[in-house]
């Protein structure tokens, strides 16, 4: 594990953007897994000045974002589906037939995780997976609890995250209850992965994310038994980590 702490919110964008750079560098077909929430706006923002500085080139890109709301059509403001075309793909030369976010009003639910688990494999699985991280400790959105779920599943949220997420909404009524997310195999099936946190509000999350206890209760805190994780956080969500060093 790597920890990255960097000083301010552009400083972590940039970072996160650089190792996303090198991942499609290094393998101009690699298959990214992709975060919504506003911790990578920053990072998607610089993705797209160094697409059209010419320096990136997505055009053999594939990508897997980790959720999507239930209930909620591709072309409503809040879906997720919307939220990745306003941020990134919109912006950038990525084929659309290589972009993958769970459908929110599938016929069959099961079908569809099923669905998305297997094309995720049939990709050959993801080579860099970026997520954020609940003020709860959840990952995508695999909330804590007594047992967390492998594959890509239908989840209840959370209230924490119904009120964190209510920001988006016209009122807190709105905010869908479930969610379609990757499960924690899904994730951690990935060869990379990269997790972001800034702000004061993710500082007590990421300092038990990192004591010493892996528990189903702080899903991001099973992270730590991958062989290739490195998290960047900015100096206010990192500021519980002295501490812990
Ligand atoms: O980056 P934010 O907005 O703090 O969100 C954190 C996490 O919460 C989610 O938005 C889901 O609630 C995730 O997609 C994200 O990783």
């Amino acid at each position: 594990m790597r920890i990255i702490r960097t000083e301010n919110y552009q400083e972590l964008s940039r970072q996160a953007a650089d190792m996303i750079q090198a991942a499609i560098e290094n393998k101009p077909d690699c298959v990214l897994g992709l975060a919504t929430g506003g911790t990578p706006i920053g990072t998607y923002q610089q993705l797209v000045e160094r697409y059209r500085e010419g320096s990136l080139d997505f055009s053999s890109v594939t990508t897997f974002n980790l959720d999507e709301y239930y209930g909620v059509s591709s072309d409503q403001e809040q879906s997720y589906h919307a939220f990745m075309f306003e941020h990134l793909f919109r912006h950038i030369n990525v084929s659309h037939e290589r972009i993958h976010i769970p459908f929110g009003m599938p016929e069959d639910i099961e079908k569809h995780c099923h669905y998305y688990e297997q094309i995720i494999q049939d990709a050959g699985g993801i080579d860099l997976q970026l997520l954020g991280i609940g003020e709860n400790g959840h990952i995508g959105f695999n909330e804590p609890a007594r047992c967390l779920q492998a594959d890509t599943h239908l989840v209840q949220l959370s209230q924490e995250t119904i009120r964190a997420n209510s920001r988006y909404f016209p009122s807190i009524a709105e905010v869908p209850k479930q969610a379609i997310t990757m499960g924690v195999r899904t994730i951690f099936q990935a060869k990379k992965i990269v997790l972001l946190a800034s702000g004061a509000n993710k500082a007590d999350m990421i300092g038990r994310m990192l004591d010493g206890r892996i528990t189903t209760d702080i899903p991001a805190s099973l992270l730590k038994l991958h062989p290739d994780l490195t998290i960047i956080v900015d100096r206010e969500a990192g500021s519980r980590l002295d501490a812990i060093a």
